[in-house]
């Protein structure tokens, strides 16, 4: 399907963030599920679902939490939808909460901004930046940050390779695509995908790279807390 498709519609598109929050989060060795971990002094979710409400064009943001998840039912604070309807993959519970935003209302030609509840330190900038940066293109796209690092290739702990690492980015989130042909996309992709743009990949299109800097990245490891904590600290000062 090409992008273009998608804009044939008189209505204007509108734009719609989706945010899984469905996961356990194994690697960050924390009792429950890590986006509900205490980070500045508030959960962890509350962070990344302020930063959403910061943005103006956002119509409506959506929570996709797993089947009996009581946290948004104790602390009733957001504005967003909150819908239970969590899957067992990352892109399970995205494909579940596109199927949930055009129950509210959202048409094939709007855009979604998928982003994980883990990367609390998003800010309304970087969510307009994206948006400037793809709304007007025909695919979509996503932030992203460059690879530092000399990339490696291990067998049984020894390195067996180099890997050029010139056209290396980090993909990040909000990735933000047309919900009709992310729909497409993910159900052609399975449930397998770590990301979104890999759905779209895989569909012959190129989604748009837009930087980002490091900050945005995702709580994942017990060390990653701490990181947050002092972005956090930082931007407070
Ligand atoms: N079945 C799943 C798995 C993950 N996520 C969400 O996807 C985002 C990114 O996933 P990741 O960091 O891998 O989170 P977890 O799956 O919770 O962590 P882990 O892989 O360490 O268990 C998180 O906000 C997480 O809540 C989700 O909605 N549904
Ligand atoms: C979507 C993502 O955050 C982009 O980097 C990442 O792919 C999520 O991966 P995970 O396997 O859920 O940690």
């Amino acid at each position: 399907m090409k992008g273009t498709d998608m804009n044939t519609t008189a209505t204007p598109a509108r734009y719609f963030a989706l945010i899984p929050c469905a996961g356990n989060g194994s690697r960050a060795g924390t009792a429950g599920p890590k986006q509900y971990e205490r980070v500045g002094g508030q959960p962890m979710v509350w962070h990344t679902l302020s930063a959403f409400a910061g943005v103006k064009r956002i119509a409506r943001t959506l929570v996709v939490v797993a089947p009996g998840d009581g946290f948004f039912e104790r602390n009733p604070t957001t504005s967003a939808l909150v819908v239970p309807c969590g899957g067992s993959t990352r892109a399970g519970s995205v494909a579940n909460g596109l199927r949930e935003l055009r129950r509210a209302g959202a048409v094939d030609h709007d855009w979604v901004l998928v982003h994980d509840a883990a990367r609390c330190l998003i800010t309304p900038e970087l969510v307009d930046r994206l948006i400037d940066a793809c709304s007007g293109d025909e695919v979509g796209g996503l932030l992203a940050h460059p690879l530092a690092d000399t990339l490696k290739i291990e067998e049984q702990g020894r390195v067996v390779g180099t890997i050029a690492r010139g056209d290396k980015w980090q993909a990040q989130t909000p990735q933000m695509f047309r919900l009709g042909m992310l729909r497409q996309a993910l159900e052609a992709a399975g449930d397998q995908v770590t990301d979104e743009s890999s759905a779209i990949e895989a569909m012959g299109l190129k989604p748009k790279l837009v930087e980002a800097g490091g900050q945005n990245f995702k709580v994942t490891y017990p060390e990653d807390f701490v990181m947050a904590e002092a972005v956090l600290r930082g931007r407070a000062r």
